[in-house]
């Protein structure tokens, strides 16, 4: 399948930002790039000489050329220098998003100052923006200057990101990401905010000194519409686009006598890269308002090992006592959608068989039971997160495990610092309904990469045939539940399983 990607943007002849810029990161980061020149700007490292916006009929047939027989899964627009290719591309949108099979995802990177401070585009521009663009924005990626510019609402404290947001939000757009790039809230820290009115989050950078900065605006913007267009939730594309930029800013150099440009490095893979989610109880969290109440504590108990092997989720003591004999030293007691009273006892009972094999037993969801009788361990999902008191269950020693779905949670969850990190579902599976797509093995070794140094534990569809690819990932465990609960022999499907995680 196509993952086309359009730039609708300028050319920068020096090719630090711009449809340059935007192209080489599609392909860096593996989507089909095409693109429509909004105007060819001439300069160099140092300075925009000319910019010059291509004629109404050249605009108009790129974008009917590449309508025709190219739509694109996600559309970027960067620079629009002539209020009348606002028009046009305003009104085009809308007809994409009412008649292709598939709407568009448009992202816009407003460019209308360079990076020199140089004005690029005509002078009335913005109030076409405002009421003709902004309403066919799914995301729309402004600093601090251009939110002014755009909403009127100066950022001047943590508080005033919301209000500006709404703002943006009001005039139709459907999201706002505020990059931190040019503006301290925090000393030394780089803090994008982004919202969609409903849900919000914050990351955060340590500042990087001594990089050349021309193109960061577009290549981020690029970076967020490819992994959007490779099917990423926009957290998880927020995240890569924000890891992909630190990788380029560190690799960035001069060309020219003057600011030298973004590098485009590939899929980021070092953990220094990749950002920090913003928690709602530490300082920026505060000054931001996030909400919800999940903290940075001191961690929870580790397990003895970072390789939990194989790891059977089971719904009955019987089941817990029949993996137990068969030598399984990790597992999951997993009773969905009873009262407690219905399970305190079995809980009690899985706990005791638990100790005396000496094996790793944690407790799905039941996190009160699980503390009140002492458990080895808690698995917890993402919902589950919110409303369990993670310190208290940090304070009683036991161990906990997180469900996650892909790099935004999984960075997040990794801040809690658990006993281990689950990563799912990996295949289709129908033991559980899932609201997203499978992973695959692809996302699942980027993930154990980056977790590499904590227990991980894959889950979702695993089955003898395609353990062997998922332990070769590197994750540390798999945890199964119908590849044993409804094998033959679950005796010699136990065994061939720990074959192949030795
Ligand atoms: C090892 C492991 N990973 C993931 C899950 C799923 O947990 P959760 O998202 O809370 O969903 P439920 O299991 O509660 O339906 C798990 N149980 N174990
Ligand atoms: C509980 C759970 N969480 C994510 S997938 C899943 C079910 C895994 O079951 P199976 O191994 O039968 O696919
Ligand atoms: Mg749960």
């Amino acid at each position: 399948m196509n993952n086309i990607v359009w730039t609708i943007a300028g050319s920068d002849s020096s090719a630090g930002a711009g449809i340059q810029a935007d192209l080489c990161t599609f392909h860096d980061l593996g989507a089909d790039g095409c693109s429509v020149i909004t105007a060819v700007t001439a300069q160099n490292s140092q300075a925009v000489q000319l910019v010059e916006s291509v004629s109404e009929k050249m605009f108009i047939q790129q974008l009917t050329s590449l309508a025709e027989d190219m739509p694109a899964k996600v559309i970027k627009i960067g620079l629009l220098a002539s209020v009348e290719h606002v028009k046009i591309l305003a009104q085009q949108l809308a007809l994409y998003k009412q008649t292709w099979s598939r709407k568009p995802f448009v992202i816009y990177d407003p460019v209308s100052v360079a990076s020199t401070g140089d004005e690029m585009a005509e002078e009335s521009i913005n109030e076409v923006i405002k009421t003709q663009l902004l309403p066919q924005i799914d995301l729309l990626t402004p600093n601090a200057n251009e939110v002014l510019t755009l909403s009127g609402h100066a950022l001047i404290s943590g508080e005033s990101f919301k209000p500006a947001v709404d703002k943006l939000i009001s005039m139709g757009c459907g999201s706002v990401l505020i990059k931190g790039g040019h503006f301290e809230l925090v000393d030394d820290i780089a803090l994008d905010y982004w919202s969609n009115g409903k849900r919000e989050i914050a990351l955060t950078s340590p500042r990087l000194d001594n990089v050349h900065t021309h193109g960061t605006g577009c290549t981020l913007a690029s970076a967020i519409a490819t992994t959007m267009a490779l099917d990423y939730f926009i957290e998880d594309a927020l995240v890569i686009a924000k890891a992909y930029l630190n990788q380029g800013l560190k690799a960035s150099k001069a060309l020219g006598a003057g600011e030298g440009s973004v590098a485009h490095c590939g899929w980021p893979t070092e953990r220094a890269d990749f950002p920090e989610v913003v928690l709602p109880e530490s300082s920026i969290g505060y000054e931001l308002d996030l909400p919800g109440s999940l903290e940075a504590g001191p961690g929870f108990e580790p397990c003895d090992t970072i390789k939990l092997g194989l790891y059977p989720v089971v719904d009955s003591v019987e089941w817990v006592e029949r993996v137990l004999k068969l030598g399984v030293k990790t597992l999951q007691l997993r009773i969905k959608d009873k009262q407690p009273e219905q399970i305190e006892q079995q809980i009690i009972d899985a706990i005791a068989l638990g100790k005396q094999y000496d094996a790793r037993l944690f407790i799905n969801d039941y996190w009160q039971l699980a503390i009140k009788h002492n458990a080895y361990g808690v698995h917890l999902g993402q919902e589950d997160m919110d409303v369990a008191d993670l310190p208290l269950i940090a304070d009683a020693g036991l161990r906990l495990g997180l469900s996650t779905h892909g790099y935004y949670e999984m960075l997040r969850a990794r801040q809690l610092k658990p006993s281990y990190i689950a990563l799912g579902h990996i295949f289709p599976t129908q033991t559980k309904d899932m609201p997203s797509d499978p992973q695959g093995l692809t996302r699942l070794s980027k993930y154990a990469n980056l977790m590499s140094d904590m227990a991980t534990v894959a889950i979702g569809g695993i089955n003898l045939e395609r353990a062997p690819a998922v332990w070769q990932t590197g994750i540390g465990s798999i945890a199964v539940v119908t590849a044993i609960t409804l094998a033959d022999d679950p005796k010699q499907v136990i065994n061939q399983f720990n074959d192949i995680m030795c």
